[in-house]
């Protein structure tokens, strides 16, 4: 199994600043000056963590390129691209749209290497050269809208490689998993109309954007049915998500048949993340990656390519990312997660009724999957 792996030293400068978190700090709000919650830290700690396990050494490195104007317009707006390439040329940056995702000067061109790396990223998993891939990339792209950055996200990094990908090797159907904590708001409004990509929304309900990811979204036109949103309740755990993935994302893909799955790859619902209230620990995120590998493999010759997003604990995030890489990769033995015991432990992570009757409103949606 050759997996692709793509990092750079870069991804560790985009600078988000003291936003406190999330909040600009202010002593008349009593905010104190600490780093944003979107830093270089878990990414940093994800690279180093692989590499000290070794596990690098099973890896096919990839190296990022900075996208085009050409490609980051295949879903971005003239306007989004001016406005970013504008700002990043103030002596103190910028932000991308929301005020709560800002960027050092010259903050665009680490934005293009994100957005360019899941480029290659998918590029080379379509040419065959790897079975599949990861790209440990930032600043994130799931929340980006083709008008405007948002939630920390600058380019739709995993939107505009889909796009590129369609276009340069004609890769018809694209399955979209993103298993981040937060709505998957920037990829779902890509391809709002657009029957031949996918897109499969697990989040928390209501957190961010708090006011999207409803299970009344389903797409529009030529594309209804082929948003679905799995909005979970707060707390959930293994239980719920792999009961997800056993009664919507697995007879999802199967009645969707793509001839590509992209992940948007967040760590946030892991059980210690500040940014969210869920309960997943490593074990779950290797089980996940185990079942589209399963389906990537039934349906696309195993065609998978995943693209970083979320997760802010520089503690347990590394634990997360490293089984994910390790399942893709196929590692015969893994390292042991230190925290699984303590995390996974928790009273009420296994499947709670209320979860049920969350996806027994989702399955029927698959019924206008064709
Ligand atoms: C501030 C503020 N004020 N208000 C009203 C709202 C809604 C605020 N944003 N909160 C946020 C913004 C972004 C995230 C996570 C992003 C991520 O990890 N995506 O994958 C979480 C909460
Ligand atoms: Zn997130």
């Amino acid at each position: 199994m050759a997996t692709g792996y793509l990092y750079h030293e870069l991804f560790g400068w985009h600078d988000t600043g003291t936003n406190a978190g999330l909040l600009p700090a202010d002593h008349r709000a009593g905010i104190q000056p600490l780093q944003h919650f979107e830093n270089a830290e878990t990414k940093r700690r994800i690279h180093e963590l692989v590499v000290v396990s070794g596990v690098i050494d099973q890896l096919t490195r990839l190296e990022p390129r900075k996208a085009t104007d050409e490609e980051i317009l295949l879903v971005h707006t003239e306007e989004h691209l001016a406005r970013i390439a504008a700002e990043s040329e103030q002596p103190k940056g910028g932000d991308s749209g929301d005020g709560l995702s800002p960027f050092g000067p010259g903050g665009i061109e680490i934005g293009r290497l994100a957005a360019g790396g899941m480029i290659e990223a998918t590029t080379a998993v379509v040419e065959g050269r790897v079975d599949n891939a990861y790209a440990l990339i930032r600043p994130p792209g799931h929340h980006a809208e083709p008008a405007t950055g948002r939630g920390f996200c600058m380019f739709a990094n995993l939107a505009i490689a889909a796009r590129a990908i369609r276009r340069t090797h004609g890769v018809e159907r694209i399955a979209v998993i993103d298993w981040d904590v937060h709505h998957g708001n920037g990829t779902q409004k890509t391809f709002w109309e657009d029957r031949d990509t996918l897109t499969i929304s697990l989040h928390q309900d209501r957190v961010f954007p708090p006011d999207s990811g409803f299970i009344t979204e389903r797409g529009e036109g030529a594309g209804f049915g082929y948003a679905l949103n799995v909005p979970l309740p707060p707390g959930t755990g293994s239980g719920g998500y792999l009961s997800a993935f056993d009664r919507v994302v697995g007879p999802a893909i199967d009645r969707f048949r793509p001839d590509l799955i992209l992940v948007a790859s967040g760590f946030d619902a892991n059980a210690t993340d500040p940014l969210s209230r869920q309960g997943l620990t490593s074990s779950t995120y290797r089980t996940m990656t185990e079942r589209l590998l399963d389906l990537a493999a039934t349906h696309c010759d195993g065609r998978l390519a995943m693209s970083h997003e979320g997760g802010y604990n520089p503690v347990y995030v590394p634990f997360c990312g490293l089984a994910v890489i390790e399942a893709l990769a196929g590692v015969t033995e893994p390292l042991a997660d230190p925290y699984e015991p303590i995390f996974g432990a928790m009273a009420g992570l296994e499947l709670q009724p209320h979860q049920t009757a969350l996806l027994d409103q989702v399955v029927p949606l698959l019924d206008d999957i064709h």
